[in-house]
């Protein structure tokens, strides 16, 4: 893997000057599609769970999508390209903006039709490891009129609305943006994952 791609040094540019930025194909077409197969067939098995919220982990009307972590220690082939590159892209992050980005934790997250995600900030209320958030997204032949975009609020007060195509990657930092999911007419898949550093009391 090379991590001095220009693309990586063009994203690291990008979150220094703005905190956000879009990456379109950021893995092949058969990375994603096969990403997306083992989504769907990860629904289908009935092993994503719906997703919780806070301290208490309670169901909520919050979100409305269901999530399957990836395991760490046992990633599947497609779970594999899709952690390596985003490792590479996190040690392109680290050495460019030196930030001591440490590790990624990744989930699949599906929404049914109808189901979005209210305004909210990455953090967890009680750890500040998150610091990039990065969503990479599943859903071939994704239409405008789909809905289901994730709107970014900007600190200007205005917002971007970011399409959830497949091979398209969203980043931002964690702690600075508020988004939010819209409902879409369709089904929607995507792999959300946080770039995490070390915090005192960290096992790392
Ligand atoms: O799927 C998305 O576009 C974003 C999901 C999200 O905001 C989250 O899981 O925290
Ligand atoms: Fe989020």
């Amino acid at each position: 893997m090379n991590t001095r791609s220009p693309q990586f040094h063009d994203i690291a540019t990008a979150l220094a000057d703005e905190g956000w930025c879009v990456v379109p194909g950021f893995l092949s077409a058969a990375q994603t599609q096969a990403l997306a197969d083992e989504c769907l067939a990860l629904r289908d098995a009935q092993r994503l769970t719906p997703a919780r919220v806070g301290a208490l982990r309670t169901a909520t009307p919050l979100r409305g999508d269901s999530t399957h972590w990836f395991q760490a220690d046992a990633p599947s082939a497609p779970q594999q390209a899709f952690t390596d590159r985003i490792d590479a892209l996190r040690v392109t992050l680290n050495r460019e903006l030196m930030l001591g980005l440490v590790e990624c934790e990744s989930h699949y997250a599906v929404y049914p039709p109808g189901a979005g995600y209210t305004r909210h900030l990455d953090r967890l209320r009680d750890s500040d490891a998150r610091l990039v958030s990065a969503v990479f997204y599943l859903n071939p032949a994704w239409r405008v009129a789909d809905g289901g975009a994730l709107r970014l609020h900007l600190a200007d007060g205005s917002s971007r609305d970011i399409f959830p195509h497949a091979g398209t990657l969203l980043l931002f930092l964690s702690a600075q943006f508020e988004h939010e999911v819209l409902p879409a007419t369709r089904e929607r898949m995507s792999i959300a994952c946080w770039m995490r550093q070390r915090t005192p009391g960290s096992v790392f």
